[in-house]
């Protein structure tokens, strides 16, 4: 592998969720029913809230997922409360979770930069990762919602939250907005990060973050952790046609550079 690059890293998909959350979608409930599952696959439910989990779980959620924010004003927009709030929220879940033995992911969103408070410390982020991690989050997924992010600022954030939160316990969710997503993620791997999200044909955005548009491309990812000789256990002609078939089923152009590369060959 490459230098100080981890050997494996981990690809959490999230298309389903993030890429899908613009779309007139279904309920979690109707989704996981009407999905094949397979041995081995999480499926994660994202809860916003104390409800949101409850409901989950009634409907055979096996996992969930929390999301914060370090920003006051898209917390306020996003789930309609403060951080402090949403904080408390968290451990409620958090709580219920543990008793039942579900696994909780948490996300952090803004971690780069907020549309509407700008720059964001990283010594903020640092304090509501810690704060996720010690109520129990097995992993915190830290979010550049709207990918304003550059390269020297991810690193100033890692290296604030990896002085909290122990680097295995952190992944890290690059949006493409400015064109800057691999490059932020290359700079986690070389932080030491080895848990990376993204999305099938480069879906994704938050509704309720002006500006933010699509996820960093799996394909793309995969195309260049292949190079890099980092292990990943997908198969990018098959995820090719995964991305294909999403565009196809929602009428939409794949964002993936390696999809419209390989679509010409
Ligand atoms: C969180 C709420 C629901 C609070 O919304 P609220 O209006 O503050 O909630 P409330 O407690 O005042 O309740 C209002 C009504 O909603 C109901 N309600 C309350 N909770 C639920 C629930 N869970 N499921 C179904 N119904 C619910 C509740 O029962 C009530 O119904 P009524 O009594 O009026 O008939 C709202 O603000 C909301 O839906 N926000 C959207 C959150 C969302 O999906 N955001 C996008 C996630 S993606 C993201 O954040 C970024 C990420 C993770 O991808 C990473 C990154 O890129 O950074």
């Amino acid at each position: 592998s490459g230098g100080t690059f981890p050997k494996r890293v981990k690809i959490v998909e999230v298309c389903p969720r993030d890429g899908l959350q613009n779309e007139k979608m279904a309920d979690h409930a109707e989704v996981l029913k009407g999905i094949r599952k397979f041995p081995g696959t999480n499926y994660p439910v994202l809860t916003p809230n104390f409800k949101g989990y409850q409901a989950a779980v009634a409907a055979g959620a096996k996992e969930v997922a929390i999301f914060g924010a370090v920003s006051e004003l898209f917390t306020r927009k996003n789930i309609n409360c403060s951080i402090d709030e949403s904080l408390q929220q968290s451990y409620e879940i958090l709580k219920a979770a543990q008793a039942a033995s579900i696994p909780v992911r948490g996300y952090i969103s803004c971690v780069l930069g907020c549309p509407y408070e700008g720059k964001i410390s990283p010594a903020k982020v640092a304090e509501v990762a810690k704060k996720l991690y010690s109520m129990g989050c097995y992993e915190i997924s830290l979010g550049d919602t709207i990918g304003v992010g550059t390269p020297g600022i991810m690193r100033d954030m890692l290296s604030a939250v990896m002085h909290e939160v122990p680097v295995a316990a952190l992944a890290v969710h690059c949006h493409d907005t400015y064109g800057q997503a691999l490059a932020n993620t290359l700079m986690a791997l070389q932080m030491g990060v080895s848990v990376v999200d993204s999305s099938v044909a480069g879906l994704g955005g938050c509704p309720y973050a002006q500006g933010a548009s699509g996820n960093l491309a799996t394909e793309d990812l995969v195309y260049m952790l292949t190079g890099l000789g980092i292990h990943t256990g997908v198969n990018l002609q098959k995820l090719l046609e995964a991305g294909a078939f999403i565009c196809q089923a929602l009428n939409r152009k794949t964002s993936s550079k390696v999809a419209q590369a390989t679509s010409k060959l």
